[in-house]
Parts: structure tokens; sequence; C-alpha cells
């Protein structure tokens, strides 16, 4: 069985250290190995990160997501190792903790592309920490921001203790235009119980029951649509696509193949349920820039709509070009 990991992103000084500072005095937590990804050559957070876990470990050389690839395995190895030599607590989930620059799609990258991550750890979520106060700005200056706002399954809007009513909820429905599928959480001083919060991370899209569509949530990007209501995010867009038609393997294949190779760098995110030609029970995809989820054949369609429906979170793409680049997948289908 594949070991869970959790990404803790966010923007610098967002909260991620406060919220999994609180997160690990719970018990619930107490299976779960924490790597503490510091930049530069004086690691702080972990001495920030004050209980008593014992399988915290910090990853200082640089940033995972740019440089230390190799660090990552090798300390994912090492945690392996201790607890096979009894020096550590076994542990059935991990959370690693970026650093406040890290771009999570390089990160969610080497875990579906690192053969030897990729055999043993399974990517369960990304969790993006976007500060009350600050992250409004941080959304407008900074890509990171943007993108580890685009990637979560979870937002955290943290510090909501010391921001307006009104400017919580012009954050919060901002988040919402950015990421319609991400739950968003206030969460005051890091305060919520490991439970609560991953119950929010929607359930691994393999079954053939409603929680797939609550994973793809194409509503919330049909009423998106690509518009972008503020000026702020415009290159940012969240739509979704449906076509009416099934379509051969092959045809998919090629298609994921050249959007992935020619935008994969643009396409924050892709999620999709397609209709297969011939086959009574749609497959699930799943992308991160030009990293694609192994795709998951699910038993039967979750529900009577057979629809292919794929959403899409992606920078200066225009829907109408993802529209017809599957107008003409559906008719290559078709010959
Ligand atoms: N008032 C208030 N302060 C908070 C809250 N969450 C975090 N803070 C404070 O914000 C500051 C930054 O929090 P950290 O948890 O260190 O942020 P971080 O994202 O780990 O920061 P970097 O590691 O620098 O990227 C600290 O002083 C925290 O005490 C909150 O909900 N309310």
């Amino acid at each position: 069985m594949a070991i869970p990991v959790v990404l803790i992103t966010g923007f610098l000084g967002s909260g991620k250290t406060t919220l999994l500072n609180h997160l690990l005095w719970d018990p619930e937590m107490g299976d779960t190995a924490v790597i503490i990804n510091e930049f530069g050559d004086v690691a702080i957070d972990h001495l920030l990160v004050e209980s008593a876990i014992e399988n915290a470990v910090v990853l200082q050389s640089g940033c995972i997501c740019c440089t230390v690839r190799g660090d990552l395995v090798d300390t994912l190895d090492d945690l392996c190792a201790k607890v096979a030599r009894g020096e550590l607590p076994p542990f059935s989930r991990i959370a690693i903790e970026t650093t406040g620059l890290a771009d999570p799609a390089s990160l969610v990258r080497t875990f579906l592309t690192e053969r030897l991550l990729a055999d043993r750890f399974t990517l369960r979520a990304v969790v993006t920490t976007v500060d009350a106060v600050n992250g409004a700005v941080q959304l407008d200056e900074f890509e990171e921001a943007r993108h580890q706002a685009a990637l979560a399954d979870v937002i955290v809007l943290t510090k909501s203790d010391l921001a307006s009513p009104e400017a919580v909820a012009s954050l919060t429905a901002r988040l919402k235009e950015a990421n319609p599928s991400a739950a968003i959480v206030p969460v005051v001083h890091g305060a919520i119980a490991p439970d609560t919060l991953f119950a929010l991370v929607p359930a691994h899209p393999s079954r053939a029951d409603d929680e797939v569509l609550a994973w793809l949530n194409s509503e919330a990007f049909e009423e998106t649509d690509g518009h972008a209501h503020s000026h702020h995010d415009s290159s940012i867009k969240p739509f979704a696509v449906t076509l009416d038609r099934p379509v051969t393997r092959e045809a998919l294949r090629s298609w994921l193949r050249s959007i992935l190779s020619l935008r994969g760098a643009d396409l924050l995110r892709m999620k999709g349920i397609v209709a297969l030609k011939g086959e009574a029970a749609p497959i699930v995809v799943h992308a991160v820039q030009n990293a694609l989820y192994p795709p998951v054949q699910l038993a039967a369609w979750p529900s009577d709509d057979h629809t292919t429906r794929i959403v899409f979170i992606t920078r200066d793409i225009a829907p109408e070009a993802l529209r017809n680049s599957l107008e003409v997948l559906a008719s290559r289908s078709a010959a």
C-alpha cells in the first residue's frame, strides 16, 4: 500500500508552521511523519514545530521544488529505513511543509514521475495556507502565490482574526473564483483538528460513486466558465469543457500527450471524467502541468449523466482552444 503524502504549502509567513505545529499536538497525528523543507543555512522552522514529535525531519539543503529532488527521495528512504530498524515509530501518513516560495506543481510532478517515489508514496492532497491580511496583495504580486492557490485541494485561510469580515469575504470570493474545486476553511492560529482538515480533502477518484463527482465539482467551474470577475488573476482561468460523444482510448491518449507537452506549463490543473467509445464505464484523468496522474478506470458511471466533463485551471489558454481540441478528439474517434 502506498503511503499517503499531504503537502502543506502557502506563501511566506502565511501560517504553514503554525498550522503544522497545531496539528502535531493532536493525538490523531501521532502516526504522521513530518518533513520540513527549509531554504537557506539556518533552519528554524523545526524549532518552531515544538511538539515532541519524534518523526519530524528537516530537509535543509534547498527548496525541494527545484533543486533537491534527490534529497527528497533520500529523506523519504531514510524515514522508511529508520522505521524498519525500529528507530522511529511506524507512520501511516507523511506531511511535507514546503518553503514559502515553492511551486507545488514541481513537487506534484516529482511524486508522479520519480519512479522511486511513485511506487511507494501517493500524493493525496495539497493544503495551501492563504493569509487573510496579506493574501490579496501576494496573489496580485507573486505567481508562486497564485500557483499555490490554484493547485490546492484545501485552502486554509489564516489570520482571519486580524482582517475585517469584508476583507475575508472578498478574499474568499476571489479564491473560489481562482480555484472552484478547493474547500476553503478559515482557521485561526492553526486551530483545526487533523480529522476535520483531512475530511475536506476530496476522496481519491477511483470509486464509482458520488465522491468522484464531488472531486470533479464541474458545476462550480461551469458557473465561472473562464470569465474571471476580478481583473487581478485574469490570466489564470478556471473553466469546464463537456463533450457529448465518447472517444477512443487511443485518441484520448494522443490528445493528453499533445496538450501536456505543448501547453503543460500553462495547465495548472486538469481533472476529468471521460466517456470511452464502446465501454460501459468512464475513465478519470488528472494532471498538474505536464505531469499526468495514472488514469483510473471506474467500475461504473457515478450517475446517469454520461457526458465527458473536464475541468481546467489554466494560464493564458483560451477555453475555446481546449473546447476545439476536444471536438477534434471526438471527430477522430468517430472515424
Ligand atoms: N493573529 C494570527 N497570527 C497568525 C495566525 N497564523 C499564523 N500567525 C502568525 O503569523 C506568523 C507567521 O506564521 P508561520 O506559521 O511562521 O508562517 P509560515 O508560513 O510557516 O512562514 P514561512 O516559513 O516564513 O514561510 C507567526 O508570527 C504566527 O504566529 C492566525 O491565524 N492569526
